[in-house]
């Protein structure tokens, strides 16, 4: 009995050990938050205290202390609202004081994460007067694995991504209509891509892809396609269809807002998801693989053909939002020398995400408009680590995030699976993409 008592703890803490070292997320969930937490809160006011994140006491409290001869108050530290226990790490929500704001405690966040021994740390106000510490217990990039997926909803919004702070990274097209992907040879980007395919494909969409590398990334996922180019002859002639649909789901919002306008108290439409839903036209993302090779002109007619495409591009960026066309760029670079046009564009594609570069001025592509310190970041990430990345959030701010490693097979797999859900668009026919019949006729269900 009294070997079981001294058996038992060191069993335990080799438990501990070992998954610590090869199972982190299981070891989080069963010794990490509970030892974190007790740690967050035992060291709480000297850490805050050591990161300079208190506030001295007020001159009304110093003075009542000097009236009632006490000894002088100590300075305070914010207070804590909620703790909250995650898959991957704790949120600490703070009621900041006054003279505090969110940018002492992101610009404290690296002594955060020391003292309170955790991986990660990052600020964010969620109100006026709130802070949220989100603290991840572990390298939750290390070895991604995302929450399974909720039932598909008809909003485009897709997860795709794990971020540091250990929360899912969706990509949200109804807030975020176009965005674009740069990274290095090899940084992750097609894999990316598969993903936003695979998240997207139970949804009521469109897909449309340009893979100029032949077709090989976007190809074999092509039962969920609605149309495919795989050459940049065919892409023109895509995208002026594409353009032609826009034009069309635009007469179809006119009409509609010439029937409200006759009808008192009726709500009017800008775009078509204020559209009763029957006469809804299907959303369309337009996913573009290795965008320079579109940029590319060796003669005079490749030349017209290549300003046709970034014209096209242009347009769609411009107009597409509120005929639900998305567009998802990726390319190795996107700079003004891949021709004129490019920076209008660029400047529409207002989500960014940045793989690895191998330069500041591919990282500057992404972020160089937006964040000198997401520059940094891109440029850091490590070769190692495929799939990491560094985005844009809806705040302004920037925060790293990678993609599970979803193979093609599982993202042909889901595509296959939904493919009865691939919808047809008249204007994309002539570049619907070549089927087995089997799939045509409607028999592969899910
Ligand atoms: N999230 C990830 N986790 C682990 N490995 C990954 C991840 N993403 C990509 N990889 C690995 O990195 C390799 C390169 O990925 P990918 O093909 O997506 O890069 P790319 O940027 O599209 O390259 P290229 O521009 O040459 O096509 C893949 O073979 C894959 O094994």
């Amino acid at each position: 009995m009294d070997a079981l008592w001294v058996v038992l703890p060191l069993l335990i803490i080799a438990v501990a050990l070992v998954l610590r070292r090869y199972r982190p997320g299981w070891y989080w969930v069963t010794f990490g938050v509970t030892c974190a937490g007790v740690r967050v809160l035992a060291r709480y006011r000297s850490v805050m205290e050591a990161c300079g994140l208190t506030v001295p006491p007020s001159r009304w409290r110093l003075a009542l202390a000097r009236l009632t001869d006490r000894p002088a108050p100590e300075s305070r530290s914010p207070r804590i609202l909620r703790i909250r226990p995650t898959r991957t790490g704790l949120v600490l929500r703070l009621k900041i004081r006054s003279g505090q704001d969110a940018f002492d405690f992101s610009a404290a966040s690296d002594r955060l994460r020391h003292s309170f021994v955790l991986h990660a740390v990052t600020a964010q106000e969620i109100r006026s007067g709130v802070v949220e510490l989100r603290m991840t217990g572990y390298d939750v990039l290390r070895d991604v694995r995302m929450p399974a997926p909720g039932p598909a909803s008809g909003v485009l919004r897709v997860p795709v991504a794990l971020r540091e702070d250990g929360a899912v990274h969706h990509r949200d097209y109804r807030s975020v209509p176009h965005a674009l992907n740069v990274g290095a040879t090899k940084s992750g980007k097609s894999v990316y891509q598969r993903n936003l395919v695979a998240g997207l494909a139970p949804c009521v969409v469109a897909l449309v892809g340009i893979d100029c590398k032949k077709g090989v990334e976007l190809a074999p996922l092509a039962k969920r396609f609605t149309a495919l180019a795989d050459n940049p002859d065919t892409a023109a002639d895509l995208l002026a269809a594409l353009v032609q649909y826009m034009d069309r789901v635009y007469q179809v919002i006119r009409a509609e807002q010439r029937v409200s306008a006759d009808l008192p108290d009726a709500e009017i439409t800008a775009d078509i998801w204020d559209l009763p839903e029957h006469l809804r036209p299907t959303p369309v993302v337009l996913l573009v693989d290795e965008v320079a090779e579109l940029a590319l002109a060796a003669n005079k007619k490749e030349e017209v053909r290549r300003d046709q495409i970034v014209t096209h591009l242009v347009r769609l960026s411009q107009l597409g939002r509120a005929a639900g066309i998305h567009l998802e760029i990726c390319g190795q670079r996107f700079g003004s020398e891949l021709g004129k046009g490019i920076t209008m564009l660029r400047a529409q594609l207002t989500g960014r995400t940045a793989h690895r570069v191998n330069d500041e001025t591919s990282a500057n592509m992404a972020f160089g408009d937006i964040s000198s310190e997401a520059v940094l970041a891109a440029i850091q990430i490590d070769k190692d680590r495929p799939g990491t990345a560094v985005v844009g959030d809806s705040s302004g701010g920037w925060t790293r995030i990678r993609t599970p490693h979803t193979t093609l097979r599982q993202a042909v797999d889901v595509c296959n699976a939904h493919a009865y859900r691939t919808p047809q668009i008249p204007e994309l026919d002539p570049f619907r993409p070549v089927l087995p019949a089997r799939v045509l006729s409607g028999t592969v269900l899910p």
